[in-house]
């Protein structure tokens, strides 16, 4: 099997990387396409993977084709995929919003994946959703859940609906957390702390925290209970979130991206 990504960003990349590094790929069944010179350059200094400036060159080579591009270049690719892609090729995409039905009549490819990742990929700790239309076998899903694997965990969504929803939890979800991190670095900073103990401070804060979350049964609330003491510390910050609102308010924040993601489907 030949897989070609298509857009070597922070995505495309880090896709390529584990597909090609792990045992699912022969050597050299890994190509990659992108439209930057500067970026081909670097590239080409990756021995993994066939590095291509054409899709004349490798498009027709590809049994998978990993789509990694920006959704507003999706158009223009489409076009030029259409006239050198034959049917029995399968697409992959990572790109928010864009609908398999636009693909499929983009493209004229019937067999499509949308698979949404997120950033955690990069250091094999991504969670990826994915669906795909009919024309998928149960053994190409199998083999595609395999390459979505090298980058973290994967789950199967019954329908687009849930890419988009899931676009919003945990694609654009990292930017959250990171949020989060860079609100209590800053009230570190106005309290005194340096700039490095701001950081430690924090980081170390949400990764002990995940970690415990990661390996027990208990809710987020029932952490909290075990964190704040009556009339303590805890408590009073805690409530001050709730007199403002911070939890509708990020849950509001989360069904933007998940409407933006549809909207972006709307706009192809
Ligand atoms: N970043 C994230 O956390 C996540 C991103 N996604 C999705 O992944 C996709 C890629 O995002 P990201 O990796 O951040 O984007 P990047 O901008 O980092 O990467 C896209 C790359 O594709 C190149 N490119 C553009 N058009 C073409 C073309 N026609 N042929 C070949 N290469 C091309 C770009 O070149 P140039 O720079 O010259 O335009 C760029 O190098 C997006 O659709 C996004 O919705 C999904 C989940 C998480
Ligand atoms: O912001 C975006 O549109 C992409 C999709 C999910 C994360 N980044």
């Amino acid at each position: 099997m030949k897989v070609l990504v298509i857009g070597a960003g922070n995505m495309g990349l880090t896709y390529a990387e584990a597909m090609s590094k792990s045992k699912l790929l022969k050597k050299r069944n890994l190509m990659i396409l992108d439209s930057s010179p500067e970026k081909i350059l670097s590239l080409k200094k990756i021995l993994h993977f066939d590095v291509f400036e054409n899709l004349e060159d490798c498009l027709p080579k590809a049994d998978l084709i990993f789509i990694a591009v920006k959704p507003y270049h999706s158009e223009e690719l489409f076009a030029k995929i259409k006239a050198l892609a034959n049917p029995g090729q399968i697409v992959i995409s990572i790109m928010a919003g864009v609908t398999i039905g636009t693909m499929q009549e983009s493209m004229g490819i019937p067999k499509v994946v949308r698979a949404m990742p997120n950033l955690p990929a990069q250091i094999g700790k991504g969670v990826t959703s994915y669906t795909a239309s009919k024309e998928v076998s149960r053994i190409e899903l199998l083999t595609i859940e395999n390459l979505l694997d090298t980058t973290g965990k994967s789950i199967h969504v019954s329908s687009e609906k849930f890419i988009d929803a899931s676009t919003g939890i945990s694609g654009s979800g990292p930017a959250y957390v990171f949020y989060f991190m860079q609100s209590m670095m800053e009230a570190a900073l106005k309290m005194g702390f340096s700039a490095n103990d701001s950081k430690v401070l924090v980081s170390k804060t949400f990764e002990g925290a995940v970690d415990l979350f990661n390996q027990s049964d208990l809710s987020p609330n029932s952490w909290m209970d075990r964190v704040a003491s009556k009339g303590g510390t805890t408590r009073a910050a805690l409530d001050s979130m709730d007199d403002n609102n911070v939890k509708e308010l990020i849950k509001e924040a989360a069904y933007s991206a998940f409407n933006r993601a549809v909207e972006l489907g709307e706009e192809k």
